[in-house]
């Protein structure tokens, strides 16, 4: 039996030396394996510990036994994970990965990163989108590959299904960690692995493949709606004119207001701010008009003939 990591790398186009991030568990041990064999001496692991887990230390004595045979060197950095407000928990340890990964990348002379994220993650994440209303942003789910920190992360494994890889491992006998929190279903992305993958796959077997579809074409939609709004936002200028703003459609000026916002100033508007937001500036009409409305951690205030976002954290 063939690691499908192997065949997802074999026209896998990345930069040398390499990076992967290996957290020790099945998909990423899959995928460490197969670059080892595909870029012989050009691999470096970069592992994360989480100081919060008390098995990271197991974690990383673990990674460091599986480097030391496959002869790859083990990077190792730390993470305190501590969630800001309006954050999960897992949120935020991602984020923090995120950069310790760069970091960690860079300290090597590393530029690329390889991620093993594969299908099931990907529809766990559309669902997960979908649960919390999102727009077509959140249902692209995660890109093949983004920069982050400067470094370039690949996510070769996306249309390989979970099974497909621990298959391999347990029939070769390679040693990866079981994380016990993977299977908490206090955890939304817990409970979908275990109790709604499996529904789907009795009744739409071929999902995989036609949510991987979906997630590309919402990724695309997506990219066009950013294209017009950077369009928009050239012609009604930044911070925007409200008079400018008006002479849009509804929609397209929800969209460039949206792009704003993300863009400028990080701030990502609920559907009922951004619906006020709206109507405030349509009714905008006279001199005398002002505007201030609470979006996401500030506000968006009429200055002039503008708008303006500021955020007035405590
Ligand atoms: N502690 C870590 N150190 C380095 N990389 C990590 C770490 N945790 C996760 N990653 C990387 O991020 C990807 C997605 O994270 P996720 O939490 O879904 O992985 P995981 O459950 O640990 O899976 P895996 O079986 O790949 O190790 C992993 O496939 C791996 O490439």
């Amino acid at each position: 039996m063939d690691n499908p990591a192997a065949h997802a790398l074999a026209s896998w186009a990345v930069s040398l030396p390499l990076g992967i991030a290996y957290s020790g568990g099945a998909d990423s041990t899959a995928l460490l394996h197969a670059a080892a064999a595909r870029w012989p001496g050009q691999v470096q692991a970069l592992h994360v510990h989480h100081g919060l887990q008390s098995a990271a230390d197991d974690f990383e004595r673990h990674c460091a036994a599986t480097c030391g045979a496959l002869n790859v060197p083990l990077h190792t950095g730390r993470v305190d994970a501590r969630h800001g407000s309006g954050e999960s928990p897992e949120d935020a340890a991602r984020r923090a990965r995120y950069a310790a990964l760069a970091s960690l990348a860079s300290g090597q002379g590393v530029r690329d990163v390889l991620l093993a994220q594969h299908a099931d993650d990907q529809v766990e994440t559309m669902l997960i989108a979908l649960g919390r209303g999102a727009g077509l942003d959140g249902l692209a789910a995660m890109p093949p590959e983004m920069m982050r920190h400067g470094i370039r992360f690949h996510r070769p494994l996306l249309d390989v299904p979970a099974v497909q890889l621990r298959s391999w491992l347990v029939a070769g006998g390679v040693p990866f960690i079981e994380d016990p929190s993977n299977s908490d279903e206090r955890y939304t992305r817990n409970r979908i692995r275990h109790r709604v993958l499996p529904a789907i796959a009795e009744a739409l077997p071929q999902f995989r493949d036609t949510f991987a579809r979906s997630a590309r074409n919402a990724a695309r939609a997506s990219a066009l709606l950013a294209d017009l709004a950077k369009i928009d936002l050239a012609n009604v200028g930044v911070p925007p004119s409200i008079s400018a703003l008006q002479a849009l459609s509804r929609e397209r000026c929800a969209n460039a207001l949206r792009h704003w916002l993300r863009t400028a100033h990080r701030a990502v508007p609920s559907e009922a701010q951004l619906q006020q937001l709206l109507a405030q500036v349509d009714a905008c009409r006279t001199r005398g008009h002002s505007i201030r409305l609470k979006v996401a951690d500030g506000f968006v205030e009429r200055e002039g003939a503008e708008l303006r976002w500021y955020n007035v954290a405590p």
